[in-house]
């Protein structure tokens, strides 16, 4: 059995489908940033190619102005151009596909299934306030286009959307949150399981890492009170050391003397005392 060379390796494919405005441009950005994928916006590439005066530039210049979908061989094209420039193996293909025959045709031409469908649910309200106030020059931007779009999202892309779901694909965030939260639902579908179930398991609550930094900064204030003491009671000592071996040599003195007068008074009797001198008067007499 062969094995698969590198050369036949496909790439990791995401398609980011969402309404107009639902926010997948913004997110598609912080998915590069943390997560290392390629962003490819079909909008974005069709734009580029009005620009660059292209033979087709008129023709998508239209469309999009009328909120239509742009033949698939037109788009696959800019997508697979762009796909081999860009040297990566893992792409967000953001508003692709947007019809039945945008994922067929992708399909078919490059055999590629995306390993998920990232689907920014917004209301429509919601995503009309966000167009209007977008501010990026866009010829489409105005109500009148806004409304196409919606439609053609609701009767073209909407399907491609339920044909992945019917498939296990499709990961639904709610897209009305904002930009942060937001985040924070896309992060935990490109997080790895095992990394979930790693910081499940050993990341620390802030309120127990805050009980934690307390404790190591009582137990390394008490440890310096420790040093300090220990290094007053040395000083005095070596300060205070002739005073201190005074003071134990007239100890020692004194208990010296104390024995020898025992031990006097055990070889010659008691010692001299007023009693027994009275007694020796009285023995003289
Ligand atoms: N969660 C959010 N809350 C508020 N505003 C947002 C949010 N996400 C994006 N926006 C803003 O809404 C506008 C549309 O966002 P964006 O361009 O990312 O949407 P889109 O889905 O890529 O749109 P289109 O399909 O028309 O290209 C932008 O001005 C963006 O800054
Ligand atoms: N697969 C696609 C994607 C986009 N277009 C055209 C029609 C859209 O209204 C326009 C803007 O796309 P957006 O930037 O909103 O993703 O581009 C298309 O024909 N086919």
């Amino acid at each position: 059995m062969g094995t698969v060379s590198d050369a036949e390796k496909k790439p990791a494919v995401i398609f980011v489908l969402g309404g107009p405005g639902s926010g997948k441009g913004t997110q598609c950005a912080n998915v590069v940033e943390h997560f290392g994928y390629t962003h490819l916006s079909a909008g974005d590439l069709l734009r580029a190619e009005i620009k660059s005066g292209s033979e087709n530039g008129t023709m998508i210049q239209n469309m999009i102005k009328e909120g239509k979908i742009v033949p698939s061989e037109v788009t696959i094209k800019l997508l697979q151009k762009a796909m081999q420039e860009s040297g990566n193996d893992k792409f967000l293909i953001d508003g692709f596909p947007r019809n039945e025959e945008n994922r067929a045709a992708f399909e078919a031409v490059t055999k590629i299934e995306p390993a998920f469908v990232l689907f920014f649910d917004c209301p429509e309200e919601e995503m009309e306030r966000r167009i209007l106030s977008r501010n990026q020059g866009r010829e489409d931007d105005n109500i009148e286009t806004i409304r196409k779009r919606f439609n053609v999202f609701l009767e073209s892309s909407l399907p491609v959307v339920e044909y992945y779901e019917s498939k296990g694909k499709v990961r639904k965030v709610d897209a009305a949150k904002s930009v942060e939260e937001v985040f924070e639902a896309v992060k935990a579908i490109f997080t790895p399981k095992e990394e979930k179930v790693k910081h499940h398991s050993y990341a620390i609550s802030p309120c127990i890492e805050n009980n934690l930094t307390l404790k190591v900064s009582l137990y390394a204030s008490f440890k310096k009170l420790l040093q300090t003491f220990s290094f007053l009671i040395g000083s005095i000592v070596a300060i205070q050391l002739p005073f201190i071996s005074r003071v134990l040599n007239a100890i020692r003195i004194l208990l010296k003397g104390y024995r020898e007068e025992l031990s006097f008074s055990d070889t010659y009797g008691p010692p001299v005392t007023e009693t027994s001198l009275e007694h020796n008067k009285k023995v003289a007499v």
